[in-house]
């Protein structure tokens, strides 16, 4: 189907179980009733996260995952309707945890996009699944395409388009297919010099333009995890589109023009090395988090901004899950270095030493927290509002964000994202 069927600017947003949520439904997090007829008003796609792929190269519900209380939680998903019939319900394969290079089912996407027969076979099979539970269209969350898997992934993209494009004709419907795509420029460069390609069977590529900085780096500086715009002393990054093989080839002259190096790792650079590989505008989505991330031990120069920090690495996290002061989700969840909106909110209102600073540069706010060493990323309706001005500017296809579970009760966020693109 086409992008923007309704006109609007696409507001998409990930609903998340977790790994065993589903077969405790409704005792979750976030059970789709927290999606009120209103929050459904301002949203034009909901995502589904995750589904898998099974040892048959098929898409199925994720290992353990109860048929029954799947079936029951995308029913509800689809009654949301009821609300905006012009929503769009789509689930979401893959995710980092699952596609990840280090992940147990790494070659899960690999193997089903590597011959003819796997690619015809999955994509049937995720139609298949598609239609059995009143789904909208699939969204692939392959995190990431290998250099080596670059030209299986846009044969993949092109079979699903085949077959979606038949599904839409036997029945009438109008189904979409959509990918979640690297926002930064060392997975991009993966397949950075197929983008057009793989972009041309989407109806949308959500960027996924945040994790910019993050405790995974050993040495470096905090910085803004998701930012709109480079700040002239921020720390930059080495430009990985360098190294990619064009084809035809570039001049070195105009690859050095094209991509400056170092660089600032921001959401606006990645929309505009899109736009150099000529994606349309119509199908690019800049994706925004609904989460923060925070960093320990950071120094106390500059509010904690740029500093160097001591923030342990490692998944699952094995440390103390107590040092981000005031998040007491972040105990019970054991991951003191991720907090979501409501989270931050209500660590700046309590009073355990935070203060809000807004970077002018990069249109970004932090918190810091002199006494404890701590700075935290992340987005809060001031930065939405200039990302939404930002996609309204660039006449880009709208905004996705990671995940509904993240906003605060006001849904603040979802909010300023409605409004920003919705309202003059
Ligand atoms: C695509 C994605 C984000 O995945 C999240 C995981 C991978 C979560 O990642 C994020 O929240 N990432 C935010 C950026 N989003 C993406 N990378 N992808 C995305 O937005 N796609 C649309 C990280 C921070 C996390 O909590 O990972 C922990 C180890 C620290 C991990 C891998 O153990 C894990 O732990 C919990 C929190 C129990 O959840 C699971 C997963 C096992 C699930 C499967 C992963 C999930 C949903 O938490």
């Amino acid at each position: 189907g086409s992008p923007n069927t309704s006109g609007k600017y696409a507001v998409i947003g990930y609903y998340m179980l977790g790994p065993d949520e589903i077969n405790k439904y409704p005792a979750v997090d976030f059970p789709v009733s927290n999606i009120s007829p209103e929050k459904a008003k301002m949203l034009t796609h909901i995502n589904y996260a995750f589904i898998g792929i099974n040892d048959k190269g098929q898409c199925d519900l994720l290992k353990g995952a109860n048929e029954q209380k799947s079936a029951e939680v995308f029913q509800l998903l689809t009654n949301l309707k009821q609300y905006n019939a012009n929503l769009k319900l789509m689930f979401s394969v893959g995710g980092w945890a699952f596609s990840n290079d280090a992940s147990p089912t790494a070659n899960r996407f690999r193997d089903a996009a590597s011959t003819p027969a796997a690619r015809t076979e999955f994509a049937r099979s995720c139609i298949a699944f598609m239609k059995k539970h009143g789904f909208d269209g699939v969204d692939l969350d392959w995190e990431y395409p290998r250099k080596q898997d670059a030209n299986n992934f846009v044969a993949l993209l092109k079979e699903f388009r085949t077959q979606i494009n038949q599904a839409e004709k036997t029945s009438q419907s109008d189904y979409q297919l959509t990918i979640a795509g690297a926002g930064g420029a060392f997975f991009m460069s993966r397949y950075y010099h197929l983008l057009d390609k793989v972009v041309e069977p989407l109806d949308y590529i959500n960027l996924m333009t945040y994790d910019f900085n993050g405790p995974w780096q050993g040495v470096t500086k905090t910085n803004f995890h998701a930012h709109l715009y480079g700040a002239k002393d921020e720390p930059k990054f080495y430009n990985a589109l360098r190294e990619v093989q064009f084809n035809p080839p570039k001049s070195w002259e105009e690859i050095t023009k094209l991509f400056p190096s170092p660089f600032a790792l921001t959401a606006d650079a990645a929309v505009k090395q899109h736009l150099i590989m000529k994606v349309p505008r119509n199908k690019l989505v800049m994706g925004v988090p609904f989460y923060g991330r925070a960093f320990r031990k950071a120094g106390t120069d500059n509010y904690g901004l740029y500093q160097t920090f001591n923030t342990q690495k490692g998944d699952p996290y094995r440390g103390d899950p107590t040092w981000l002061v005031g998040c007491d989700k972040c105990v019970e969840r054991n991951e003191p270095r991720i907090a979501t909106y409501a989270d931050i909110k209500k660590m700046l209102a309590g009073g355990f030493g935070y203060k809000r600073h807004f970077h002018s540069e990069a249109k970004a706010p932090w918190l810091h927290n002199a006494k404890h060493n701590l700075f935290v990323t992340y987005d809060d309706k001031e930065s939405m509002k200039y990302k939404t001005d930002y996609i309204k500017q660039e006449k880009l296809a709208g905004v996705m964000f990671w995940h509904l579970g993240q906003d605060d009760q006001e849904s603040t966020l979802l909010k300023s994202l409605h409004n920003g693109l919705n309202k003059k």
